[in-house]
């Protein structure tokens, strides 16, 4: 039996040691563990013990108490055969069309039904009535089935419990995608055999890597004509840089296509019957595909070597490795985020899509090979996180991922990592410390449901009646832990809107309910204008809400301009020594503040552009009103007196400063740090930025040269331009500011052949001119400009 002990310094990673001795409960010592590495090298939790090479006790590690717990046989035996994954892609690679068919094949419904198909019912992951009349995936779907699949390991037939989500691919949705690959163990990453690595599929990528989420890669749409799988598989490796190899090859290609090699087990795949539900295996390898299949067969075992000890070791021996050998390192590299293994397929076609979910099962990792983590509120606040056991019997720890306002009241999507949900149980909110009863829990399918009694860890669910915020950590009320969120991009793109005629509480009830339910969609109230402002993450996004709150509320709205979201930001140091004092009466105000500001970069690490630093020495400011100091600074970031916008890159650095024993106080450092930066912010010569974005052309060759004409037109820069065949792609990065109207001169110049995708990529400074007309703009709208 194997116990799961925690770490402490150096490396924080989980381990199972399988020492009777520590199996006590009692014990509640933190232990070091030398092994280090994310996810331990083995296919299962039980075997993951091997690689813990020695595990002593620090004699100065401080006795936090934490019982140790185990995972069961019945834990070890769930966990191996669960797997959540996400199927995540650059727009239109057909990632609805592929879930529905894994839940065909699955037996989880009875008929196929297309994206924008003829019979109009459209894919059951879209169950929303927008996303089947637009043919896109706007909200992520979740649902659950079962699959027997066939591992390359062991060579029998194993039964799979699988969760999976079906996100969007339009970058405006993107909140979607982080939330689902927050929560996913692994993700299939779908790419076009035409089209290869797109814009979006950058995007995905770094989110996957954001969440450290094994991915095997998926090739569809190889019925297609043009398809090369190799080229993709090139690209896999040059533009996302992670060692990808060919798990199979096509067996014939475009109209042709009818099946795979499995280069690991040797085996040629075909699909059989109306929707390809017969799979029919063959020891026989069609000759027209041998020569290929050997040197694939030959480039993935290299690839591996450069991956994986190993297969490494055997490749220098001359040795090669066999069929297991290879599956084994291929999990191995999977699951150590070093290796992609490529499946393909044709979706639309019914064709190798169950040899890419035996893969799912035998490749990604299951829920005991993430390695997740919370804080314990109760340890210091520079305490390593601490892992989490995927054992039924441990305390729960269940983070809301995804919240939904249904017919029913708020429906909560969760994700339990550690303990056991169960109906009619007690939970305690990490965040606001209430303690809520779960009326009701479900496991979704779609938009369906089904009733269920538990839900044990590793699973997803969702409960309805539990009041929370998306990221809320929830708890037995034994453990004080709460997980780190997710990565909210800020909003790009905003919109005045008016209700047409009377202003109904439909209007509020609706903006506050896509609020809730997406942290990328914001709305404030302008003070100066006393309109309401929508922002989101393009024009798409904001769109979308538009047309639901007229379908879902009856609500109407006229809109303004679209704007972009400016910000501010500073190019130069400067000092500031500023007294705040006021004598009125009564009680006085008084602060003085002392130090600089300059400019800062961004920092991947913490994800922050902006800081505050206190270097005050000998008490000069009681540190009681540092924090009244930091608020203050932040304050001030909120509205450049530029244009109002956000300021962003900038540090404060505090250094000095006096207080008066009496009439100081919190509220008058605070003024005094926002009053400071405002003395002084002329000094630091402050520009105004824009978003830019990343914008992808894909159309037909001959358009090449207007569709260039046109991004150039628009103060676009061209970064890459790649020609395939018939259709050519085009990379730029173009200001937001200028993309308005796009979609519409686009289908213009290429008779309505081409596509474009855009996401945001940066800000940049904005043209002198349009610095002084912002800055008009705004000063009018002041009210001292207004008298
Ligand atoms: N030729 C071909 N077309 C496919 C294949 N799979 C999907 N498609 C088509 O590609 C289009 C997009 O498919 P979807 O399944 O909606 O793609 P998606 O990635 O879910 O789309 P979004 O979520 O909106 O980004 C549809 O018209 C599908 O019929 C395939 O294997 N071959």
């Amino acid at each position: 039996m194997q116990t799961l002990v925690r770490g402490v310094p150096g490396s924080w990673n989980w381990a199972l040691h399988s020492s009777h001795s520590r199996l006590a409960r009692s014990s509640t010592k933190w232990l070091p563990i030398s092994y280090t590495g994310r996810r331990p090298a083995s296919s299962a939790a039980a075997t993951a013990a091997k690689t813990v090479t020695s595990i002593q006790e620090d004699a100065k590690t401080p006795e936090y108490i934490y019982p140790k717990y185990d995972l069961s046989e019945a834990d070890l035996k769930r966990i191996n055969f669960q797997r959540n994954i996400g199927v995540s892609a650059h727009i239109d690679s057909g990632k609805t069309t592929l879930t529905e068919r894994v839940l065909y094949y699955t037996g989880r419904i009875r008929e196929i039904h297309e994206v924008r198909g003829r019979d109009s019912v459209g894919a059951k992951m879209d169950s929303m009535e927008l996303e089947r009349e637009k043919g896109i995936t706007i909200q992520s779907a979740a649902t659950f089935c079962d699959w027997e699949a066939s591992s390359p390991i062991t060579g029998e037939k194993q039964k799979y419990a699988i969760n999976i989500i079906d996100t969007p691919g339009h970058v405006d949705f993107t909140i979607e995608v982080e939330r689902a690959l927050r929560v996913l163990d692994g993700a299939i990453l779908v790419l076009c055999s035409v089209s290869g690595v797109q814009s979006q599929t950058t995007t995905v990528d770094r989110q996957m890597r954001r969440y450290n989420v094994p991915r095997i890669s998926f090739i569809n749409k190889m019925d297609r004509p043009g398809a090369n799988p190799w080229r993709v598989i090139g690209q896999i490796q040059s533009k996302l840089k992670i060692a990808a190899a060919a798990v199979q090859v096509p067996i014939g290609v475009e109209d042709e296509f009818k099946g795979v090699v499995d280069l690991v087990r040797w085996k040629a795949i075909y699909n059989e019957g109306e929707k390809g539900n017969n799979v029919v295996e063959s020891d026989e390898i069609p000759a027209s595909v041998m020569a290929i299949a050997k040197q694939k067969r030959a480039e993935l075992i290299e690839q591996l070597a450069e991956v994986d000890d190993e297969v490494a070791d055997l490749v220098l021996m001359d040795e090669t490795p066999s069929n297991v050998q290879i599956a084994e390192a291929i999990r191995r590299a999977t699951v150590g985020l070093k290796f992609s293994p490529v499946f393909l397929g044709s979706a639309i076609k019914n064709t190798a899509v169950q040899p890419m979910l035996d893969g799912v099962c035998a490749y990604l990792a299951n829920p005991a090979e993430s390695t997740v983590t919370a804080h314990d509120a109760r340890l210091p606040a520079n305490a390593p996180p601490v892992p989490l056991v995927p054992a039924a019997g441990a305390p729960l720890v269940a983070l809301a991922f995804k919240l939904e306002e249904g017919r029913f009241g708020q429906l909560t999507y969760m994700r339990v990592y550690q303990g056991t949900l169960r109906k009619g149980s007690f939970i305690f909110n990490a965040r606001t410390d209430k303690k809520v009863k779960v009326p009701r829990l479900v496991r979704m399918h779609s938009n369906d449901m089904e009733d269920v009694d538990s839900i044990g860890p590793g699973e997803i669910c969702a409960v309805f009646g539990v009041e929370c915020s998306s990221g809320d950590t929830f708890t037995d009320g034994s453990s004080s832990f709460s997980m780190t969120s997710m990565f909210v991009p800020e909003p790009v793109i905003s919109l005045a809107i008016k209700p047409q005629g009377q202003e109904t509480p439909n209007f509020s009830r609706a903006l506050n309910r896509f609020q809730k339910e997406d942290p990328t969609f914001k709305v404030h109230i302008d003070h100066e204008s006393k309109e309401t402002i929508i922002s989101g993450m393009g024009e798409l996004h904001l769109e979308i809400y538009i047309e639901r709150m007229q379908r879902e509320y009856g609500v109407v709205v006229t809109t303004g301009k679209p704007r972009v979201a400016y910000r501010e930001t500073i190019t130069q140091r400067a000092d500031f020594h500023h007294t705040h004092k006021k004598q009125t009466g009564g009680a006085g105000q008084f602060a003085r503040v002392i130090g600089y500001v300059e400019p800062m970069a961004f920092d991947p690490e913490t994800s922050k552009d902006t800081d505050f630093e206190n270097v005050v020495m000998g008490g000069t400011i009681p540190h009681n009103y540092i924090p009244a100091c930091e608020k203050g600074w932040y304050e001030a970031l909120e509205k450049g007196t530029l244009s109002g916008n956000p300021i962003v890159g900038a540090r404060m650095v505090l250094q000095d400063g006096s207080y008066h024993i009496v009439d100081s106080s919190e509220l008058a450092f605070r003024i005094a740090t926002i009053a400071a930066f405002r003395e002084i912010y002329a000094q630091t010569k402050p520009i105004i930025l824009e978003p830019i974005m990343t914008v992808e052309v894909v159309a037909p060759g001959e358009f090449q040269a207007s569709v260039i004409g046109s991004l150039n037109a628009r103060r676009g820069t061209i970064l890459d331009s790649e020609v395939r065949d018939e259709e050519f792609t085009c990379m730029a990065e173009v200001p937001l500011n200028d993309m308005f109207g796009y979609s519409s001169q686009l289908r213009g110049v290429t008779q309505g052949k081409g596509e474009f995708s855009m996401e945001y990529r940066t800000h940049q400074p904005v043209l002198p001119h349009l610095q002084k007309e912002l800055e008009e703009a705004y000063r009018k709208t002041l009210p001292q400009a207004k008298k």
